[in-house]
């Protein structure tokens, strides 16, 4: 029997850009796709537990925790991915899979850009490449037809008012506008410059707050439209 084969659409930008907003207003709007949120919260207490805390450790002393934080996030995605992906409930016809960010994100963006500025060391890239490559291909195998990338395109500056607005705690005296800005220049290299195989790249402008202006938002929409037409 010919497996079941997934399209994957996600919603890629920096911190505070806007994703949880805009895969909030594409629930309303496609309600025929599945939807993978981003498991933030089980960052924020494993086990349930406040006191265990990886995503503000790793805000506090980036170097100590940003493979731990990288190996966490991994699994947790991929967990989410595989109940998803293995559901016998899904019928047929929900094969289109809608998520904040990718799990390829985990590693293009944070994996990388850790890497890149020494919070993750040599032993440790290589060890993370060798699970997430095997790991990967277990739980995705044959199962992707194809990938669609909505890339929230929002300049640092923004995302980082947003990001104070919003006042996460971990995250509101620990990330910097420096931070943001290498998280960013990680986006454009991977989503822009980067070659893709199967994968379709809409890139959509988000400086402009979209949540309450509802012009701006059918601007979006129109836009994302086209984009997913085919699916639909
Ligand atoms: N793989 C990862 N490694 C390190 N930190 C991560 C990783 N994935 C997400 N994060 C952190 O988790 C927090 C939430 O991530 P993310 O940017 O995806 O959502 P968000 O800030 O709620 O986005 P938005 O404001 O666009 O809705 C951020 O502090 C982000 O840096």
């Amino acid at each position: 029997m010919k497996s079941k084969q997934y399209t994957l659409i996600s919603i890629e930008g920096n911190i505070g850009s806007g994703k949880s907003t805009l895969l909030r207003l594409m629930q309303q709007k496609y309600p025929d796709l599945r939807f993978i949120a981003e498991p933030v919260n089980e960052w924020q207490s494993i086990n349930g537990d406040p006191s265990l805390n990886l995503l503000g450790s790793f805000y506090e002393e980036p170097s100590r925790w940003a493979y731990t934080m990288q190996v966490y996030a991994f699994y947790s995605r991929l967990k989410h991915w595989k109940e998803v992906l293995s559901d016998p409930l899904n019928p047929e016809d929900r094969h289109l899979i809608l998520s904040e960010r990718s799990i390829e994100a985990d590693k293009e963006i944070f994996a990388v850009n850790g890497h890149k500025n020494g919070m993750i060391n040599n032993l440790e890239y290589a060890l993370y490449e060798k699970f997430y490559d095997w790991l990967c291909d277990e739980v995705f195998g044959k199962k992707i037809q194809k990938q669609m990338i909505i890339y929230l395109q929002v300049d640092p500056d923004v995302c980082y008012s947003r990001m104070q607005k919003r006042a996460r705690d971990e995250e509101k005296n620990t990330i910097s506008k420096e931070y943001l800005t290498q998280i960013h220049n990680r986006h454009e290299e991977w989503l822009l410059r980067e070659t893709h195989q199967n994968t379709s790249i809409l890139v959509l402008n988000g400086d402009k707050e979209f949540e309450s202006d509802l012009i701006q938002q059918d601007k979006m929409f129109n836009t994302i439209d086209q984009f997913l037409q085919e699916l639909f």
